[in-house]
């Protein structure tokens, strides 16, 4: 064996793009295990979730990072700064897009922020599932053009094409370094934030059409009581009574479903029996709080 093959390589890589165009579903089919929330509603991933892939001689570190947009809230701000911070960290990027999106102002303003970065930066062209040969080849002749990408990457985290082309890539571009984190870990996102994202998703997904994004989760208290069981108490902050009392759902059945389906999961996760107690708390304008923003980790406290 020559001296290259033993040389262990790893580092960081940031996975960025526009919201839903399937970051947390790729970063799963990489790294095989449920660690970030998929949902076809946008602006799900609000936390920064490090996902670590194990392969031969290397090891990567992901940093999986919320969709990127102009800021409207200091939620938005604070989300923004929070994904540049991680930037500047990082040994590479991979922006991911999906082929059948057309390429649009919010690529471009993502590009921008990244142009004055040192790292490489791979485009992963993602869903090729969706559309023919000859128009991903189109697309990314378009892409080619605006931005002098390390390389092009198509694939489908849907279908798995492609999937070990990008890893061989972001490998290549990682630099000589020590293996950061035991090989049977897959995320270091302390489980309370998961239990907070499965929650949210699950609310998610029965509400998205009457209080999108309005919905903060937070978990007040994950404690193993003697008996075996964990118990963990979350509070999801909404922003105005009615949308209270439309996650709480006629005589709490909405509450109570996603409740019981988000406990079925976390007990999945964790392996021992769950005791979830969710409380609702109206706290207008929420998303503008310092403190609240704080609580849910987008700031450090003071
Ligand atoms: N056909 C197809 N659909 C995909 C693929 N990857 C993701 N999707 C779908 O696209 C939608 C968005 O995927 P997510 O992984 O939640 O996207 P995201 O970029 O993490 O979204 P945010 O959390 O909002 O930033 C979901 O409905 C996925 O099932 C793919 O390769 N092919």
């Amino acid at each position: 064996m020559t001296d290259k093959e033993t040389k262990f390589h790893s580092g960081f890589a940031a996975l960025l793009g526009r919201p839903n165009v399937g970051k947390s579903t790729l970063m799963n089919a990489l790294l095989g295990e449920k660690i970030s929330i998929v949902s076809a509603h946008a602006q799900t991933t609000r936390n920064k979730i490090t996902g670590v892939w194990n392969g031969d001689n290397a090891q990567v570190v992901f940093l999986d990072t919320p969709g990127m947009h102009k800021p409207q809230s200091k939620l938005g701000e604070a989300i923004r700064q929070s994904t540049m911070d991680a930037l500047d960290e990082v040994d590479m990027i991979v922006f991911l897009c999906a082929v059948n999106d057309p390429l649009g102002a919010g690529d471009r303003y993502i590009l921008s922020l990244l142009k004055d970065r040192k790292v490489p930066v791979i485009l992963a062209l993602s869903k090729t599932d969706l559309i023919s040969k000859e128009e991903v080849l189109k697309k990314i002749v378009q892409y080619s053009k605006i931005y002098p990408f390390a390389e092009i990457i198509p694939l489908s985290a849907k279908t798995g094409e492609n999937l070990d082309e990008l890893m061989k890539c972001v490998v290549k571009y990682m630099p000589e370094g020590p293996k950061y984190f035991p090989d049977d870990m897959v995320t270091d996102q302390p489980e309370r934030n998961i239990v907070q994202e499965i929650v949210r998703e699950k609310l998610l997904t029965r509400t998205r059409d009457e209080v999108p994004h309005a919905i903060g989760v937070y978990t007040e208290e994950f404690s193993e009581r003697e008996n075996g069981k964990v118990y963990i108490r979350c509070t999801i902050y909404v922003e105005r009574d009615s949308q209270k009392r439309i996650i709480i759902g006629k005589k709490g059945s909405v509450l109570k479903a996603a409740g019981q389906e988000a406990r079925e999961e976390i007990q999945n996760l964790i392996g021992a029996p769950v005791f979830l107690d969710l409380w609702v708390k109206v706290t207008k304008d929420w998303k503008n709080k310092d403190y609240i923003l704080r609580e849910l980790g987008y700031k450090e406290h003071k």
